[in-house]
């Protein structure tokens, strides 16, 4: 965790006294967001404020658990040099509420900006992609399954970069060796009793028999590549039902005029079965992936050195 306001015994605990808090940048079920000053350093932050009464009533606690060990993990500089997660610099609690002290992303949500471009030409949607690509083989890597990955949950810093965020639904699988969808099936992928994600960006395997993996990341990424070309996910309908159904029958078409190169990657990642997906027989990352056309001319070792180029 970062030494500028963590919990390590060396420097004093924060509270909630400590900050002064602002607008509210966004609410969910069970938590709010504000924007937030330290009032002793200037700095501002994003504060996750988690209500503990309605966590208990909704029986929730694991997810706060979880996305705080997912948060814990992302943010420790000896495990990750990837910029794209929103870090987290302390936590503290008082008698009603838990507070997550994480990284304001001055940008909003791509949800929000692609809204606003109506869509993306090929080469923002190309760079977002790529970053997306980078943080994910990254996120497995450390074993970590975000599986709710949408642009919503993707975040812009300063510079426009993703910071991606929201992990109230992620999956921890052990450590090395670490195959992208595994067959341990005790290990790789995990079965669970409700439903996780957004509907709009959740694989088959998560519908049929609730057992996610690292692939269902990959098919999030298709999605979210689709949405950022055509301006709408790829699966859409009137009810949650309709669109599972058309989930499970790949019932989804390319607009006339969709980059062929997009076209033949994204057929790559929206795969039923997890394991004939693009990556999902890698080992140690995604070779397959990032040596696919659709990113010629990109290095992904320099994406976080590079403007990322605007919505025309
Ligand atoms: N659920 C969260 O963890 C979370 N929710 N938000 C606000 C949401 C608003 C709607 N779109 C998705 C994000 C945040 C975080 C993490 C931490 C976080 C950090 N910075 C911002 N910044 C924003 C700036 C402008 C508009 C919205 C959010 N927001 C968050």
């Amino acid at each position: 965790m970062d030494s500028e306001a963590n919990n390590q015994s060396t420097v004093p605990k924060k509270g909630p006294n400590d900050f002064i808090f602002g607008r509210v940048l966004g609410d969910g079920s069970f938590s709010t967001v504000y924007l937030a000053k330290d009032i002793q350093t200037g700095k501002e932050f994003a504060i996750k404020v988690c209500e503990k009464r309605h966590i208990m009533r909704e029986k929730k606690q694991q997810y706060v658990k979880r996305e705080k060990e997912v948060l814990m993990l992302l943010s420790d500089k000896v495990k990750t040099s990837a910029p794209f997660f929103v870090r987290l610099y302390c936590t503290f609690h008082d008698h009603s509420s838990l507070y997550f002290v994480l990284t304001r992303a001055t940008n909003g949500d791509l949800l929000t900006y692609l809204q606003k471009a109506e869509k993306f030409d090929e080469e923002v949607a190309q760079f977002y992609t790529a970053e997306l690509v980078h943080a994910v083989e990254h996120m497995h890597l450390l074993g970590v399954v975000h599986r709710d990955l949408k642009p919503e949950n993707i975040l812009l810093d300063t510079h426009r970069h993703i910071l991606i965020t929201d992990f109230g639904s992620a999956k921890i699988i052990p450590q090395p060796p670490f195959l992208p969808d595994a067959d341990n099936s005790s290990e790789g992928t995990a079965r669970r009793s409700s439903f996780v994600g957004t509907a709009q960006y959740v694989s088959p395997e998560i519908l049929t028999d609730k057992r996610s993996s690292p692939a269902s990341d990959l098919w999030a990424i298709g999605c979210v590549l689709y949405q950022m070309l055509e301006g709408n996910p790829p699966f859409q309908a009137r009810s949650e039902y309709a669109i599972f159904q058309k989930i499970l029958k790949l019932e989804f078409e390319y607009p006339a005029l969709f980059p062929s190169v997009a076209q033949d990657f994204i057929s790559k990642l929206l795969v039923i079965d997890s394991k004939e997906r693009l990556g999902a027989q890698d080992f140690g990352g995604y070779p397959s992936i990032k040596q696919h056309r659709f990113f010629q001319s990109i290095d992904f070792e320099t994406l976080y050195l590079k403007t990322p180029p605007c919505p025309s």
